[in-house]
């Protein structure tokens, strides 16, 4: 807290450390808005505004309206079974074998390639009804495109002139050349899709035979309920480059952490393992449409989001004409404003020690000293989905592919941190602590970027016993 809970960190921009203001800020009918600026450097070309960066309250809810019925609780059982299968795909390759002939090698892998692979096949398969073929190691290179256009995104969000005039493209071609790969990388699947969408007879059927209508389906010439408008081509390019990203980089940043803090907290693996051999005797007991309930299991993975957030600093609102008031303070209009998930979820005045990873916190029990209040109060705090009307329209899609995968590779697999990855900081600015503590590193790109970690992985002695059936074999 070296600057105190309000931080003026440039002319126009204030950053807030305070949970009250988080519903200020981002709650519901307040006199606020996207940034234009910063949220139009998330477009592919200028007119592909999309649910995300259009920063228009009529638009946006045009747009939410259409596409909640991709993530709503009657589409999210549908896709278990494909979000499954990538999950085995990656077990399989983890095993470095068929995991019917067991072997005990210990094998290294980056983590950061692995699941980011696993995450992007199932956007490929959730968004265009076919993966991308990642975890089979098709079209890596696009993954490397992925992290380049958030690079450059972040950097003309944060300074537009730079795109205004060009100059991202002479002084950083690399970034540019990537984000147009991209572009049309996304651009040849929604095409793709759209035209066997148009053969109605072909597409049903294969509709029937993957179990479910992928999320371009659901927006194609799906009509708005008030307005009776349809998607246009060019904002289905919108959504799907959004949903490529959005879908892949933040879910890839929970799954790492939390299998990076789980590895170096054997005490902690120990326990959670405990708890998914008692709910799942058996492997394929383990499903994405239960396994959220497990309650140790969703606390490893909440102190690992909250830890190293998928959306880490400064998510912008601009304040309307007239101004408003945050925290009883007036704020004129015109004014950036935010609450940085970073520095609120590592704020000790709502998390007890808080950078440790101490999945207890979440859960009220005499035995650990939780109370009910306490965990009341960091849950309060602890909102990594943002809140309101722009909060992730993906909350519960994406928790049941975090607990999934986690459960399955936690249950399969013995795991084990490789020497030295992770790091020891010490004070860290702007931050209440002067303590060591030890960290996962991510590089803030708005969502987040790791380079590992690197880990050890083994199928655990005895598991066959436990995988039944056909599966993985
Ligand atoms: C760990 C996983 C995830 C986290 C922590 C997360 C976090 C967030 C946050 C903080 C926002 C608000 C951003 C802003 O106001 O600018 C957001 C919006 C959004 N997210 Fe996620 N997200 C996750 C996964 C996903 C997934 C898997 C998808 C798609 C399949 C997705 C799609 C979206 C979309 C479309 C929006 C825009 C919603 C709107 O403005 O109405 N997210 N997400």
């Amino acid at each position: 807290m070296k600057y105190g809970e309000k931080v003026r960190y440039s002319p126009n921009k204030l950053s807030i450390n305070k949970l009250e203001a988080m519903n200020d800020i981002y709650g519901f009918n307040k006199n606020l808005a996207k940034p234009e600026e910063f949220y139009s450097a998330f477009r592919v070309n200028k007119h592909a505004r999309n649910v995300f960066n259009t920063a228009d309250k009529e638009e946006h809810r045009r747009k939410r309206r259409i596409m909640s019925k991709a993530f709503s609780a009657k589409a999210l059982p549908n896709y278990a079974p494909f979000i499954l299968s990538k999950v085995d795909e990656l077990s399989v390759k983890l095993s470095g074998a068929k995991l019917s002939h067991t072997s005990s090698h210990w094998r290294t892998f980056n983590l950061a390639d692995e699941i980011n692979y696993l995450m992007l096949d199932i956007m490929g398969g959730l968004c265009f009804g076919e993966p991308f073929g990642f975890i089979a190691g098709k079209g890596v290179e696009m993954m490397a495109n992925v992290h380049a256009r958030a690079v450059r995104i972040y950097m003309t969000g944060q300074e537009p002139l730079l795109k205004k005039l060009g100059l991202d493209r002479l002084f950083f071609p690399h970034l540019f050349k990537a984000a147009h790969a991209l572009g049309q990388y996304t651009k040849y699947y929604t095409e793709k899709r759209i035209k066997s969408r148009g053969d109605i007879e072909t597409d049903k059927e294969a509709v029937e035979q993957r179990g479910y209508e992928d999320i371009l389906a659901h927006l194609i010439n799906n009509k708005d309920d008030e307005t009776g408008s349809v998607y246009t081509q060019n904002e289905l390019l919108g959504e799907a480059t959004l949903l490529m990203m959005a879908g892949s980089d933040t879910s890839t940043t929970a799954i790492n952490t939390a299998l990076f803090y789980i590895a170096n907290h054997p005490e902690v693996n120990r326990k959670l393992v405990e708890e998914l051999v008692t709910c799942f005797p058996k492997l394929e007991d383990i499903h994405p449409n239960t396994v959220e309930n497990c309650k140790y299991l969703r606390s490893c993975l909440d102190e690992a989001m909250r830890l190293c957030p998928s959306v880490p600093s400064s998510i912008p609102r601009v304040v309307g004409d007239g101004g408003i008031k945050v925290i009883g303070e007036s704020i004129p209009a015109g004014l950036w404003v935010s609450v940085p998930h970073f520095t609120i979820f590592r704020n000790s005045k709502y998390f007890d020690r808080p950078h440790d990873y101490i999945p207890e916190r979440w859960i009220a029990d005499e035995s650990t000293g939780y109370t009910l209040d306490d965990v009341k109060l960091s849950q309060t705090a602890f909102q990594p989905f943002s809140i309101g009307p722009r909060h992730c329209i993906a909350r519960n899609l994406a928790l049941r592919e975090m607990t999934f995968a986690l459960a399955r590779i936690l249950y399969l697999f013995d795991i084990e941190p490789v020497p030295n990855s992770g790091r020891w900081m010490g004070d860290l600015p702007g931050i209440d602590t002067k303590d060591r503590h030890f960290i996962h590193e991510q590089w803030d790109v708005f969502t987040s970027l790791e380079k590992g970690p690197m880990v050890r992985i083994k199928i655990k002695d005895g598991v066959e016993s436990r995988i039944g059936g056909d599966i993985l074999i």
